[in-house]
């Protein structure tokens, strides 16, 4: 039952399939000269979805939602994204915010994501996955990798806000990457989805070991690279928000909650208040998608109940964090 829930090497450790479409072609990248740089574009998500959750994030951080309509989709009783009719009690109406819940899919019509990606020419028999950038136009996917969807996001002309990725931090936030994603990110994943103990052990071990060094890093730090809010904190963010929700019970990441990091929580907290980030965390559509998708990990598939530290009213407490941002301007990599 795991084998098919999640690829292994020998030793029993997740392998994570790589997307077919990781990069968005040259085409879609600047200059652009176009007045509307994403007349076609599409972006299809499902809330549960961490790696989703960020190109949402970068959406709204970025003000891209009049430039860039969004199809939300929702586990299907086999697991697999599906679309839902407003008839299904969907939702999709097209005011700010109201789109956030699942809904039909704007695009296509379709009813699920696996018809959506078999729509291209030439065909799909891969794994249809989100977050996907799809160009309506060409009826083609543009890409279906979450870091290139969010560092192109980040660019698109049109878009206002801060700049997440600026060019002198470029470095230092590819290093940062270079740590979460497979620690922290895929790390969860390589805890919940360990086929052997020994990769098990692996996984948690260095998965709380970043978490500690984070901690330590973010006691001085208001972001992990200094006063500026980053593509790194997006990654980062996306992980913790369902660290105590899920990943701690349904994945086996047990060392510690994440609340027990007073820096870490305090970090996730100042995030989750920075104005629209609030309304891309769905904590029901979370727990439903990991609960009661992940079959072989949870075959009751009962939804545990929310803790109270991962609610709005505890998430809105205040973080004290502001200060870090002036004492901190030379902040060199620890990690
Ligand atoms: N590498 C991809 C991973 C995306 C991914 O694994 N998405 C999951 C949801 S969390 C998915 O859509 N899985 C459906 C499937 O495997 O069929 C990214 O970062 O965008």
């Amino acid at each position: 039952m795991m084998r098919q829930l999640a690829p292994s090497d020998p030793s029993g450790s997740y392998s994570r399939p790589p997307g077919p479409f990781p990069s968005v072609p040259p085409s879609y990248l600047l200059p652009n000269p176009n007045p509307n740089p994403t007349p076609t574009l599409h972006l299809y998500v499902a809330l549960p979805c961490p790696w989703a959750h960020r190109a949402l994030l970068v959406r709204a951080l970025r003000n891209l939602e009049p430039l860039l309509p969004v199809s939300v989709a929702a586990p299907g009783s086999d697991g697999s994204w599906g679309f839902r009719n407003r008839r299904d009690g969907g939702g999709g109406d097209e005011t700010y915010g109201g789109d956030l819940v699942p809904g039909p899919d704007r695009a296509n019509g379709r009813r699920t994501l696996r018809e959506v990606y078999g729509m291209r020419r030439g065909g799909y028999d891969g794994r249809s996955t989100v977050p996907m950038l799809w160009d309506a136009e060409k009826k083609e996917v543009v890409c279906n990798e979450s870091y290139a969807i969010i560092e192109f996001l980040n660019s698109v002309p049109g878009g206002s806000g801060p700049d997440l990725c600026p060019p002198e931090l470029k470095g230092e936030i590819e290093k940062w990457n270079r740590v979460i994603y497979p620690s922290v990110n895929n790390g969860v994943y390589r805890c919940g989805f360990a086929q052997s103990q020994e990769a098990y052990d692996t996984a948690v071990n260095e998965l709380f070991s970043t978490l500690d060094k984070l901690e330590s890093h973010l006691s001085s730090s208001r972001y992990l690279c200094g006063e500026t809010l980053t593509l790194a904190d997006v990654c980062l963010f996306t992980t913790l928000i369902r660290f105590d929700l899920v990943y701690n019970v349904l994945f086996k990441c047990t060392k510690k909650k994440l609340c027990e990091y007073s820096n870490l929580h305090a970090y996730l907290r100042d995030i989750y208040q920075i104005p629209k980030v609030a309304e891309t965390c769905n904590f029901e559509a979370i727990m439903d998608g990991y609960y009661q998708t992940l079959f072989p990990l949870n075959p009751s598939s009962i939804r545990p109940i929310i803790p109270s530290v991962c609610k709005h009213e505890f998430l809105s407490k205040p973080h004290n964090r502001e200060t870090l941002s002036s004492s901190n301007k030379q902040l060199q990599l620890q990690v």
